[in-house]
């Protein structure tokens, strides 16, 4: 379906609900100094041709104002004229959409993720394991164990997006860049946000532990 024939309403809703989050995000302090880009898809998914709404890039992501958001194609770029540039991370968006069919991705920068990448950075994964909260990627057996996976964080991004593909893991909608954030998606933003929300309460835990241990060992 092309970008025109997606109705004005459903572009609207996205919009609005993508504020919403963006809004909720910024007061947990998700977007520290202007970091973090949110997107979501609108109309249906076609490998071959599909849009998105995305960040700007660079704004204070604790304001809402008009021009927060544009729509981008596959490939990234604005399909409609505008003054705005899409999140300088828009290209990792794309590759997530087109390899998952997903329909909305979250990224943010928070000091539990950016610890636990490093922590982790040499083994390029984050092992987790039996943590009632994995249930929150509709993981259900018991004591079941997710590996987080993590990407350099190249100052280059479609190296980065390059990548992706390598560490996709089906069962775990996220992927940690070291030291920077992490990346999560779901099939509409209700589910990105409870994958976001689970992967970091998971972190903060993971980095609960780790401190336990070393004070009791
Ligand atoms: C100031 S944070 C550095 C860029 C970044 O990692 C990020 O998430 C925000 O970039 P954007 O272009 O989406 O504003
Ligand atoms: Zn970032």
């Amino acid at each position: 379906m092309g970008f025109e024939k997606i109705t004005l309403e459903h572009k609207r809703q996205v919009l609005e609900e993508l504020a919403d989050v963006k809004a909720l995000f910024a007061s947990r302090n998700w977007f520290p100094g202007t970091s973090g880009n949110l997107s979501m898809r609108v109309g249906d998914f076609d490998p071959e041709q599909f849009y998105f709404a995305v960040t700007a890039s660079g704004k204070d992501k604790s304001l809402r104002t008009p021009e927060d958001f544009l729509f981008v194609d596959k490939q990234g770029k604005a399909i409609e004229t505008t003054n705005l540039k899409p999140s300088a991370e828009t290209l990792i968006h794309c590759e997530i959409y087109r390899l998952t069919g997903c329909g909305a991705v979250f990224h943010v920068h928070t000091v539990y993720n950016n610890l636990i990448s490093e922590f982790f950075g040499a083994d390029g994964q984050v092992p987790i394991q039996g943590i009632e909260l994995i249930k929150a990627f509709n993981i259900w057996e018991e004591n079941a164990e997710i590996r987080v996976p993590i990407l350099p964080n190249f100052a280059d991004i479609p190296s980065i997006a390059e990548l992706v593909l390598d560490v996709l893991d089906a069962k775990v909608p996220g992927i940690l860049l070291r030291n920077h954030g992490i990346y999560a998606w779901g099939k509409d933003a209700f589910e990105a946000k409870r994958h976001l929300e689970a992967f970091e309460f998971l972190f903060e835990v993971m980095y609960r532990q780790l401190l336990l241990k070393g004070a009791t060992s």
